[in-house]
């Protein structure tokens, strides 16, 4: 089953097209990387998906479901580019406000659990205001993924996050073996290790898809797998 299918998706902002009849699914249980340059659509695609925008033509379909629908908003955890959670209210407060509306049982077990795995605890009871854009990062993707989610849209999810951090959130990821995930981002090494396919957009446009092993069929032999993408990506450009 498709988890995640866009049908000629066409979107514009007044009279730039970020996406230009953009096809593709993805399977239930799939971890698929999105990369492509600067303004390619990466972030647009994620934010149609999640239904904070409507396609100005075409479908996008959630298990087959709408986006907005209720049933499809349950099932998405969606960890956006500049994520910011409430700024007033502490760290905490945050999970346990979103893990509420999400309807989430056990609160407090799920939320420890959380500011445990995070690395998060000794700034429970801090604002976010006061937090380090990395620990801000830690609470963004805790939020996201503090109900179960089935399918994880993550954008750029590694963005200021300091090493060990990134290693633990790579293996918490890896670790969700039933969960779709697409996600954005600039680094080829880490689109490896969390996804076994690429979609690469380029231009608002799908340039190629398919398992990261064969994107060496397009080099040279001992041709670095990020000079092969770049090629691709400036094809359409
Ligand atoms: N709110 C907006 N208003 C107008 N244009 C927008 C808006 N958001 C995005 N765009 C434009 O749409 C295109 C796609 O942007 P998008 O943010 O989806 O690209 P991206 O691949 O995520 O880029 P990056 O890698 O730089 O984050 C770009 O030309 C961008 O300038």
């Amino acid at each position: 089953m498709n988890c995640i299918e866009l049908r000629n998706v066409v979107k514009r902002y007044g009279n730039v097209t970020a996406l230009n009849n953009v096809s593709f699914a993805i399977e239930c249980g799939e971890r698929v990387a999105l990369l492509g340059p600067n303004g390619a659509g990466k972030s647009t695609t994620l934010k149609l998906i999640v239904g904070l925008l409507k396609p100005d033509s075409g479908e996008v379909l959630v298990k087959g479901l709408e986006p907005i629908s209720i049933q499809a908003r349950r099932i998405i955890g969606y960890l956006p580019e500049d994520a910011s959670p409430y700024l007033m209210l502490t760290v905490r407060e945050n999970l346990e406000y979103i893990a509420s509306l999400r309807g989430v049982d056990n609160v407090k077990e799920r939320v420890n659990k959380f500011l445990e795995l995070l690395a998060l605890k000794p700034y429970e009871r801090n604002r976010v205001m006061s937090l380090s854009r990395g620990n801000r990062q830690k609470l963004s993707l805790a939020l996201a993924l503090i109900h179960d989610p089935e399918i994880l849209l993550l954008d750029e999810p590694l963005n200021y996050l300091d090493i060990p951090t990134q290693e633990r959130i790579i293996s918490l990821f890896n670790s969700m073996t039933n969960a779709t995930i697409l996600v954005s981002t600039h680094i080829m090494s880490i689109a490896g290790r969390l996804a076994n396919k690429v979609i690469i957009l380029s231009g608002g446009q799908v340039v190629w898809q398919g398992n990261i092993s064969d994107l060496r069929k397009f080099g040279e032999e001992n041709e670095p797998v990020e000079s092969i993408v770049a090629r691709l990506m400036e094809s359409v450009r």
